[in-house]
């Protein structure tokens, strides 16, 4: 009697969703989507290689609707900022990456009515344990590397943090990975940290601002299969 084996078990995560952000032309968004990323992310800070002007984001953003979803990224976004590019764009998140308060995070939530994402900067165990403060204000922590002191820009900027601070985890907010990402190493990174959620910005380009299809395909691929 033959026996047929049953296959192996490689994987039982779920693959992470993905978010490539910091998209600036349309041909990196059609990059994005064939990669079939779950989410592209449109920057409205001055200060970003990767800023857009509310025209633009909407031009990009209807590129891409329905086929992902629209996040916009902003600084501690004054409220008049944000309804410009919630209607221009047709956002379907919320990311603050500046130091907003848990209360200024719950405002725009229930100001806006969409889903809010909260980045954290991240360099100690302490840093992880604040995404508590933000249950019922954000619908999900962004864990991303924090940036020197004087730097210009609170993220973007390639920085990679201490994985084994995320291995335990349990918080009660869903949460994802950010900071430093690329095709070279989101495969360790999610198994380092089982992220739901993987985000990436500089990894996947040539220069500032300046985003590489095949970068952007390498990502999503290696993402999916560690
Ligand atoms: O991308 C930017 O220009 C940016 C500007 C201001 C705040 C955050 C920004 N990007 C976000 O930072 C993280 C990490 O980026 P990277 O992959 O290390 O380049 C990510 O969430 C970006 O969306």
């Amino acid at each position: 009697m033959t026996h047929t084996r049953p296959p192996p078990i490689r994987n039982l995560m779920p693959a992470p969703h993905i978010k490539i952000c910091g998209l600036t032309t349309p041909a990196a968004i059609d990059a994005a989507l064939a990669a079939r990323a779950d989410y592209i992310g449109l920057v409205s800070f001055p200060r970003s290689p990767r800023h857009l002007s509310a025209a633009d984001a909407a031009a990009l953003a209807a590129r891409a609707k329905g086929r992902a979803k629209i996040v916009g990224l902003f600084v501690d976004p004054a409220d008049s900022l944000l309804s410009e590019l919630v209607a221009a764009a047709k956002l379907d998140v919320i990311q603050l990456h500046g130091e907003e308060p848990p209360a200024r995070v719950a405002a725009v939530r229930a100001a806006f009515g969409l889903p809010v994402w909260k980045a954290l900067p991240v360099a100690t165990k302490q840093d992880v344990e604040r995404a508590q403060a933000f249950t019922g204000a954000a619908d999900l922590v962004l864990f991303d590397a924090k940036a020197p002191k004087g730097a210009a820009m609170p993220g973007g900027l390639g920085l990679v943090f201490d994985w084994t601070l995320l291995a335990a985890h349990k918080g009660p907010l869903p949460w994802g990975l950010a900071g430093g990402l690329s095709p070279a190493n989101v495969t360790e990174a999610v198994r380092a940290t089982k992220a739901p959620l993987v985000d990436v910005s500089s990894g996947v380009e040539s220069a500032p601002g300046m985003k590489d299809a095949a970068l952007i395909a390498e990502f999503c691929k290696a993402a999916r299969e560690a």
